[in-house]
């Protein structure tokens, strides 16, 4: 597609990085990286440098012992020239304003690299969801619907699940906001169980997308898949569902780990015996294997492949150039900082990253919706079907702007993402 937005100039890389940065920081960098390269209108930028807005709600509940607690909730809406905002509800400890914030504009990216008619989303309660009971859960969910109601939607903003949160979760922010409404609305939310309006296959779809990615970048660096040593962290809807699917292609999965630590097995992991987060959250180190090993381990250990699928910012300027691994797939959100991309870079590492990788979640969450709103029921297998011809189509975009000159996968899908989103503002213009 030719585009005023997309002509790449040779204008100096931004500001300096810091030790730590914050997922909205790293956000930001990349986007002011991509944008240098790509002559986009310093207008247009600086707009998407910041969220369209962010709700931050109260969200008082009542614990089982009749105590009262008071939690922090949020929900960040980055950008929506393309559709309805679009993101997950992360129920984690260290979810932050910030952290939304960075996280929503990611989900702008990876909307428009899927060229999906949605924008960018994300929000999220700092709690402990496993110190909760399912009552409590429920209430925590059910209170935080009712704060956020107004500013959600089938077509203003349609979150889903993300760490901590899941189909059943979904399913009584679905019911909170019905009850409001008067009516059954299922396309308020997607990743919800299938037997209320949930899509087949939703559940798996991050880890199945980054699979198809990961087996697409290995046939591209010309690897045999059944000669290829990988390591997974993170064991859940991503890290598991990835781990096991390239297990099923061929792959040699010899690391995998969850929040408690690692397994480690030269001669490969039966992965569909080891329970996911879902079946039964910290079991990894339950499962018998010739070593263990700790979280930081498992990222440096002599594979072909590595694909960080728990938290973000784990590849970091102190480990970065301890990475043995050649190619690297991000299942989480932002586990590569600035300075860690510049270090792997800089020593021939390639970084497939998130906004491509991961893309399957919010792709069959966009199925989801319009099943929901055509009041259709799809079949695993077209889902299947229709996801991997949409994760091959936005490899190839992606590898073509790889292959006429951005220097890394990223700024490769930054380049598909960015001119699209760029060229909506443009033609949309500014509200006077
Ligand atoms: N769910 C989705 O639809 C999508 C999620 N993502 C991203 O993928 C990542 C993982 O999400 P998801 O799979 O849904 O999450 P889940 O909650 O399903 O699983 C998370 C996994 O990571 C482990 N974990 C948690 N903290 C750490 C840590 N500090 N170090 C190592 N492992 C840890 C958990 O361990 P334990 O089992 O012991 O708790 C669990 O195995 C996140 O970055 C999320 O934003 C991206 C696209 C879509
Ligand atoms: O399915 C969705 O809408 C969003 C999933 C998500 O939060 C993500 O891709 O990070």
């Amino acid at each position: 597609m030719a585009s005023e937005s997309k002509r790449r100039t040779d204008r100096a890389a931004v500001e300096p990085t810091p030790a730590e940065e914050s997922a909205l920081e790293t956000a930001r960098r990349q986007l002011n990286q991509a944008a240098a390269r790509l002559e986009i209108d310093p207008a247009i930028v600086e707009q998407l440098s910041h969220p369209t807005a962010v709700h931050e709600v109260t969200v008082p509940i009542e614990r089982d012992d009749g105590s009262v607690e008071v939690f922090t909730g949020y929900r960040a809406q980055h950008d929506s020239v393309k559709g309805p905002f679009k993101g997950g509800l992360r129920y984690h400890p260290e979810v932050t304003r910030d952290e939304c914030v960075g996280l929503a504009m990611w989900m702008t990216w990876k909307c428009a690299v899927m060229d999906l008619p949605f924008g960018g989303a994300k929000g999220g309660i700092a709690v402990d969801s496993k110190a909760l009971s399912a009552g409590e859960k429920e209430r925590l969910t059910r209170r935080f619907t009712q704060e956020i109601r107004s500013v959600i939607g089938p077509t203003k903003d349609i979150p889903a699940p993300d760490m901590g949160t899941d189909p059943q979760t979904m399913a009584w922010v679905m019911d909170a906001y019905s009850m409001q409404e008067d009516e059954t609305i299922p396309g308020v939310v997607t990743g919800k169980p299938p037997v209320i309006g949930g899509s087949e296959g939703r559940e798996k779809a991050p880890g199945r997308s980054v699979a198809i990615i990961t087996r697409e970048a290995i046939e591209y660096y010309g690897r045999d898949i059944e000669r290829t040593d990988i390591a997974v962290q993170g064991y859940g809807s991503v890290g598991a569902n990835a781990a096991r699917l390239l297990d099923r292609w061929g792959a040699n999965v010899v690391a995998i780990s969850d929040v408690t630590g690692g397994i480690y097995d030269p001669a490969g992991i039966e992965t569909h015996s080891v329970p996911s987060h879902d079946e039964e959250p910290e079991a990894v180190l339950d499962h018998g294997a010739p070593r263990t090993v700790t979280n930081d381990e498992l990222l440096e250990l002599d594979v072909d492949v590595l694909i960080p699928a728990a938290v973000g910012n784990v590849l970091t300027e102190a480990n970065a150039g301890n990475i043995s691994a050649e190619l690297i797939v991000e299942g989480a959100n932002g586990p590569t900082t600035s300075r860690g991309q510049e270090i792997l870079t800089d020593r021939g590492v390639a970084v497939v990253p998130d906004i491509l990788a991961n893309a399957g979640g919010v792709t069959v969450s966009y199925f989801e919706w319009l099943q929901d709103i055509n009041r259709q029921s799809w079949s695993l297998e077209r889902v299947h079907e229709e996801l991997e011809s949409e994760m091959l189509a936005a490899w190839d975009a992606v590898r073509t702007e790889k292959e006429t000159g951005a220097p890394t996968w990223r700024d490769a899908a930054y380049a598909v993402a960015l001119s699209r989103i760029a060229d909506a503002h443009d033609v949309r213009g500014l509200w006077p």
